[in-house]
């Protein structure tokens, strides 16, 4: 079955989704911003990465292709004091050039100083237990090294050491070149990067140890970042794929980044700019808040007027049934008023106005349709006595039987009318009904009402009993009146009095 829903549902709904669509599309835009705002971040981080890694590469090349031309220069030349004097400017020269640079240094094989840029040797200090010397005199390989951090024994720097092989002209080890490059160099080029205040960038050795890391901490420098989620997750990539990003929380202070990280191309090591996931989302979280509260608040007044609006409606759609009611009221006042006035108040009959209107309009049927038209005049016999016994009370009483009677053994075609015709008479008119049918009509009446035997000891015939007039009439227009209808069915009554009463007579055709 299909329900119908009211004007006031349909407004319910209507304010109440376009509350929720509100909600909805706010909710829906902040998580595209979210999703849009750490896009950007990842794009941000990666280009910082990028330009790290290059100029991490490019600092290195430098002092390595310093080293490359010591190499050749020194195995080429020998180790004579002249030779050695031109190494030893020449080796100025590239530190004055290079400022990433913080020294040359020649070391025969057993890890005494030959030559450096400063020109001073001391012969205190020895080399030889340094990580990247036991590196050559061990790999016959002759690549550059890039060692771990340490603390320069000459400048008491932190330094970032890369060096190379020197072979004698055998080829067995004949000590190691090297470049310490200031970490603070690397340190003041960071600090140029702009990756918030919660941010971190570093370089880090593929074996783990951390070259530097901004924020400065001179005291994390050389330190292993082997077991931190950051470099597990890069030591697991392989070559070019080693580049990506991912969030990870930092052992150091909690703190979750987005790390975006990059190999160097020419040397082990890589780098990785670090963005606060916090720090990044603060800015959303506080636009979002801001036009949320925005939204919430077109949405509570939409939904304040909406509700208002839907009241309204109630109100309306109630006056309105109000008012149908009302007319409803009205409408059937007037029908009981008209039936009323079309209604014999005692015998619940056709009153003689009515029966005036429909002998009216079915003469003029008739008279259209060439019908014939059956009128039946009936007269309580002896009412008078009847009243004057047993009263007026009675003789209503009486009326009222006899009615109901009449009513229920008068046909029901339409047209057919049974009415109040005046005093104690009933009238009842038949359109197209012959003589024949209303006589008989009559005649069921008459025996019915003779049949109840109510008592009547003011007649002769000792119970009421009816006389009844039958006329018909084929009306011709401009011949025949309505009028003579009734007269004639008058006249038949007046014959079946005289007569004698309870009985039916028919109007002789005129
Ligand atoms: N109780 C009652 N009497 C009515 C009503 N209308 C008319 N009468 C009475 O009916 C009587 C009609 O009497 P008459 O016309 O003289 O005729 P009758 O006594 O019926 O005698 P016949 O018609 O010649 O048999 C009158 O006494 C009226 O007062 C009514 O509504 N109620």
């Amino acid at each position: 079955m299909s329900k119908r829903f009211s004007i006031t549902f349909w407004a319910t709904v209507f304010v109440s989704v376009v509350c929720l669509s509100l909600v909805g599309v706010d909710v829906w835009r902040s998580l595209n911003a979210r999703g849009f705002q750490l896009l950007e971040m990842e794009r941000l981080g990666a280009n910082v990465a990028r330009a790290m890694a290059q100029q991490a590469d490019d600092t290195i090349k430098a002092a390595d292709t310093a080293l490359t031309d010591l190499v050749e220069r020194i195995e080429t030349d020998g180790q004579a004091a002249p030779a050695l004097a031109r190494v030893q400017r020449q080796m100025t020269a590239q530190v004055a050039n290079l400022p990433q640079l913080v020294g040359l240094y020649v070391y025969d094989e057993n890890g005494r100083w030959i030559v450096n840029s400063r020109g001073v040797l001391s012969q205190s200090y020895n080399n030889a237990d340094r990580e990247y010397f036991i590196y050559h005199r061990t790999h016959p390989e002759r690549g550059p090294h890039v060692g771990d951090p340490v603390i320069s024994r000459d400048t008491g720097k932190w330094i970032m050491p890369v060096s190379r092989r020197l072979n004698k002209a055998d080829g067995s080890f004949g000590g190691v070149v090297l470049a310490t490059l200031d970490i603070d160099y690397f340190r003041r080029f960071y600090q140029s990067f702009d990756v918030g205040a919660r941010g971190a960038v570093a370089l880090v050795g593929n074996n783990g140890v951390l070259m530097l890391r901004k924020p400065f901490d001179a005291e994390r420098v050389g330190s292993s970042m082997r077991d931190s989620e950051l470099y597990r997750h890069y030591a697991r990539q392989a070559g070019g794929a080693r580049a990506g990003s991912a969030f990870f929380q930092s052992l150091h202070d909690g703190e979750i980044r987005l790390h975006s990280f990059r190999p160097l191309e020419h040397y082990p090591l890589f780098v990785t700019a670090g963005i606060s996931r916090e720090e990044m989302l603060e800015r959303w979280r506080r636009d979002t808040f801001t036009r949320s509260i925005g939204v919430v608040v077109l949405a509570a007044l939409i939904g304040f007027f909406g509700k208002r609006l839907v009241d309204q409606i109630k109100l309306r759609a109630l006056a309105e049934a109000e008012l149908r009611k009302a007319r409803d009221a009205l409408e059937s006042a007037n029908r009981t008023l008209e039936r009323q006035a079309m209604q014999d108040g005692l015998t619940g009959l056709a009153n003689r106005r009515q029966f005036d209107v429909t002998l009216g309009n079915e003469f003029s049927r008739a008279t259209r349709h060439e019908d014939t038209l059956a009128f039946i005049m009936i007269d309580v016999d002896y009412f008078k006595q009847y009243n004057d016994v047993y009263g007026h009370s009675a003789g209503d009483e009486v009326l009222r039987t006899v009615s109901k009677l009449i009513r229920a053994l008068t046909p029901k075609r339409p047209g057919d009318l049974t009415a109040r015709y005046g005093g104690e008479e009933i009238g009842i008119l038949l359109p197209n009904t012959d003589v024949t049918g209303a006589q008989a009509v009559a005649e069921r009446i008459r025996q019915a009402v003779a049949h109840m035997q109510m008592p009547h000891s003011g007649s002769p015939l000792a119970h009421v009993t009816l006389s009844a007039g039958v006329a018909t009439i084929s009306p011709k227009r401009g011949v025949h009146l309505a009028g003579m209808l009734v007269e004639a069915a008058d006249k038949a009554l007046y014959v079946a009095k005289s007569e004698g009463r309870n009985r039916v007579c028919v109007a002789q055709p005129e």
